[in-house]
């Protein structure tokens, strides 16, 4: 099992605008949502955890050993980052070219790299364009193409900033199907989001940041019915949580099976004359 500790973590961009003062959080194998306002610090956070910034002080631990003890391509080969931007992390010309260079990168033989190339591109649903430019390809088709170059290096850690932007209805399908995937095989997942409806249904464990604080931390199902915190950092509640609170359900919905379920135990015992009152 993997861990991540984060001990009294601070960080400064600049001495006059610190972003963190004092973080502490232990990530173990359940998938984690970072969640937050524009601004908040999960994008600093995570480059901080995959050794692309440095901390000020405090520590970061990945499974016992500290990110500072450790060189940039030993990190490489346990935490792996899909960038917000996809457009900062392709820069070969061919498809499959890109989705091998992060494997081969980290010492997997030419073999081992195509294998997972291969393997990665399926699992994103790009395998009939390995062979084409990606600035040929259409945004969204980009960001799963750096979601595959991630997949393929097999880090322990995977993080992605922002996956769903961009991303239309299919294409978020197929990125729940992939976390889950991920999950399942026993990964570190964390993932930093702005769609709550995508969040309440893929992850366990959801954190709330809020200028460079953590200002809540627990199952997903308890932070979105805390409606306080979610207000005070401008977060909205899931569609499905809202629905079923107009429905006058006090239980806070995750996913549209659960809203149903509910319907269906409200409505199966009552026949149709005390429904409308006759
Ligand atoms: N390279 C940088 N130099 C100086 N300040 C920066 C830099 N990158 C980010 N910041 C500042 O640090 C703060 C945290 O930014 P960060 O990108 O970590 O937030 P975020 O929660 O990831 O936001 P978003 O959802 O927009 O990605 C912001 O005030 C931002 O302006």
């Amino acid at each position: 099992m993997m861990r991540l500790i984060i001990k009294d973590l601070h960080f400064s961009y600049s001495l006059e605008s610190p972003i963190f003062h004092g973080i502490n959080l232990e990530i173990s194998n359940q998938s984690t949502a970072l969640i937050g306002q524009n601004g908040a610090g999960k994008t600093t956070l995570v480059k901080l955890l995959k050794g692309l910034l440095t901390p000020s002080s405090g520590e970061i631990l990945i499974n016992g050993i500290n990110t500072k003890e450790q060189t940039a391509a030993k990190l490489a080969k346990t935490i792996g980052l899909v960038f917000q931007n996809p457009n900062d992390q392709i820069f070969k010309n061919r498809v499959m070219d890109e989705v091998m260079f992060g494997p081969l990168n980290i010492g997997q033989t030419v073999k081992e790299a195509k294998q997972n190339a291969t393997e990665a591109l399926e699992m994103v649903g790009l395998s009939e364009h390995a062979e084409r430019n990606p600035y040929d390809l259409s945004l969204s088709q980009r960001k799963l193409v750096t979601i595959a170059s991630v997949l393929a290096m097999r880090t322990d850690i995977i993080i992605f900033d922002e996956p769903t932007m961009g991303q239309d209805h299919d294409g978020k399908e197929k990125l729940k199907r992939i976390i889950r995937h991920l999950i399942n095989e026993g990964k570190l997942v964390l993932c930093i989001l702005h769609d709550m409806d995508f969040v309440a249904e893929v992850f366990e464990r959801t954190i709330i940041f809020n200028q460079g604080k953590i200002l809540l931390d627990g199952d997903t199902r308890t932070v979105f019915s805390n409606e306080e915190i979610l207000n005070i950092a401008y977060l909205e509640q899931p569609y499905i949580t809202q629905l079923g609170k107009q429905l006058g359900f006090t239980e806070t919905f995750l996913n549209e099976d659960e809203l149903i379920a509910q319907c269906k135990a409200r409505y199966n015992n009552i026949s149709i004359e005390s429904l409308f009152h006759l």
